[in-house]
């Protein structure tokens, strides 16, 4: 069997006095679409910044691509769609085409002219999310989810094995939840290893091949189906307080 993509292992982090992770080991295998769920501060968002190399860890220790993480320079190799991201305003002076070729800034720095290569990766990136009849609108035109779905392309141009997404349907309606979902599994079956936040289980159970429940430190890592039969206490006690797993027929 192949190395995993990612590697955590006896991860500790704190910021000053507060424990946001404990013991963490947590692996992500080529091919994976796991559905990192928690409750609100139980430690979803550190466990991406430690990926990212954004915070490193008190004790323990990250491997990416089979390479310690402080070692690992293939940036290109890991996607990141933040939460943040489908927030530009009405009228925000940039148009798709320039949004999704900021995907390149860090191969081309910020200024120089883009080759009819780079043009190419452009365009089928923003193929690849279904948006080509949008590449001269500005991007604050668009709607939450489409605006997502450029965030997604410009994640994209860059070819990378590993796509992280923090709560990209946050604000994005049912039905675009699920047209968004649709798109992920997409880039799954073309060998794009995902690992997506979400608060809405429903749906990510039915997408996602495994499914990982973080609060503080790994309560579940397993398959969507096993998640779904957690009984109700079980749940209570992953998530710190009652709650009810509402899943959507198909
Ligand atoms: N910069 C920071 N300084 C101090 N404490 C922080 C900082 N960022 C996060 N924390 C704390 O670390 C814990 C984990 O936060 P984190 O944002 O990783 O959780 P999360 O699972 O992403 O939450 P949510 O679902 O609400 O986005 C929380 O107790 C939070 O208050």
């Amino acid at each position: 069997m192949s190395k995993p993509i990612v590697e955590m292992k006896n991860v500790n982090f704190h910021y000053g006095d507060r424990q946001a992770l404990s013991d963490v080991n947590f692996t992500i295998n080529k091919g994976d679409f796991i559905g990192l769920v928690g409750p609100n501060g139980g430690g979803k968002t550190t466990l991406i910044k430690l990926l990212l190399g954004m915070e490193k860890p008190t004790t323990g220790t990250i491997h990416l691509f089979g390479q310690p993480i402080r070692k690992f320079k293939e940036k290109n190799k890991l996607g990141y769609v933040s939460q943040k991201a489908n927030s530009f305003n009405r009228g925000f002076p940039a148009t798709v085409e320039e949004v999704v070729t900021m995907g390149l800034a860090s191969k081309l720095g910020y200024f120089r002219r883009l080759s009819r290569q780079d043009k190419k990766l452009i365009y089928e990136a923003v193929e690849k999310v279904g948006m080509t009849d949008y590449l001269s609108e500005n991007i604050g035109d668009l709607s939450g989810g489409q605006q997502q779905r450029i965030f997604i392309a410009r994640a994209l141009v860059s070819n990378p094995k590993l796509i992280i997404l923090d709560e990209p349907t946050v604000g994005v309606d049912a039905e675009n939840v699920e047209k968004f979902f649709d798109l992920l599994h997409e880039l799954n079956q073309q060998n794009i290893t995902l690992l997506l936040v979400t608060h809405d289980i429903g749906t990510m159970t039915h997408h996602a091949s495994r499914v990982a429940c973080l609060n503080k430190t790994l309560h579940f890592h397993g398959n969507p189906n096993e998640f779904q039969t957690l009984s109700k206490d079980q749940l209570s006690d992953f998530y710190g307080h009652p709650l009810n797993l509402v899943t959507h027929e198909h």
